[in-house]
């Protein structure tokens, strides 16, 4: 499903980001990406998504080679891949009924099909009954589960989350968890990046480790380690 093949990424200011990093991620596996900030996590994501090009290496993402791929390619990347950050990021002016169809709106769905679809994820996510409010109407968490309905409506290959758990408590952590790890099970590839030892700790799923820019350990039933 991801493939890195010696990677590196160079930012224009000199830093090394990622170091002749080279990973293989199968389909319906279940990865959490750990290392200390400013250990290449982001750079990593960033890669996947073409919002940045390698400096040296090869990647393939979902079957196509996103290096080569030309520019107008890559909002097919992009559709293929369910996303999700620290801090939500959903449309404020519009409902959570609108926020999750509007990914389908982008694809040109058929209406009747969004309509399933839309009440289809947010029932997985356990938010059939606040289709009408905003945003600012719902708690972090509830924001949370929204973006992940949001990246799952379309039915991606794979879920990439950077941080989801990052502005939450503990006790809806796990609810976010949960809900990722019913989205795995149907099948979709979940990579995650995240800071938060006693998710990493608990799950035991594989764990690839990143420190300044190398893979320093990659687990099948990892912890999160001794690092900060
Ligand atoms: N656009 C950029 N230009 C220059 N350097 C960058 C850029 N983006 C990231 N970096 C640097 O690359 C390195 C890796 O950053 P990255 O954001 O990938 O780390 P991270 O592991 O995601 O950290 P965090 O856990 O804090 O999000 C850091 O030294 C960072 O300062």
């Amino acid at each position: 499903m991801i493939q890195l093949k010696d990677v590196s990424k160079v930012y224009e200011n000199g830093t090394v980001a990622l170091d002749h990093v080279s990973i293989d991620i199968g389909k319906g596996e279940f990865v959490f990406l750990v290392g200390a900030s400013g250990a290449g996590k982001s750079t990593f994501i960033k890669l996947l998504l073409r919002e940045e090009l390698p400096t040296a290496g090869e990647i393939r993402v979902a079957g196509r080679n996103v290096v080569t791929m030309p520019r107008r390619e890559v909002p097919y990347l992009r559709r293929g891949l369910g996303v999700i950050f620290q801090d939500y990021r959903l449309l404020p002016d519009k409902t959570v009924f609108e926020n999750v169809a509007f990914a389908m709106q982008v694809i040109e769905a058929p209406r009747r099909l969004m309509q399933r679809s839309v009440n289809a994820v947010l029932d997985v996510v356990g938010l059939r009954d606040k289709y009408k409010c905003f945003p600012r109407q719902l708690s972090g968490g509830e924001q949370q589960r929204v973006a992940i309905a949001r990246a799952i409506v379309n039915d991606p290959a794979i879920v990439i989350a950077d941080e989801p758990t990052g502005n939450l408590d503990p006790e809806t952590s796990w609810d976010i968890m949960e809900i990722f790890e019913r989205v795995n099970r149907a099948g979709t590839t979940i990579v995650m990046a995240t800071h938060d030892r006693n998710i990493v700790d608990a799950m035991k799923r594989r764990v690839i480790a990143i420190e300044d820019g190398q893979v320093v350990r990659d687990e099948a039933r990892g912890g999160y380690g001794y690092e900060a």
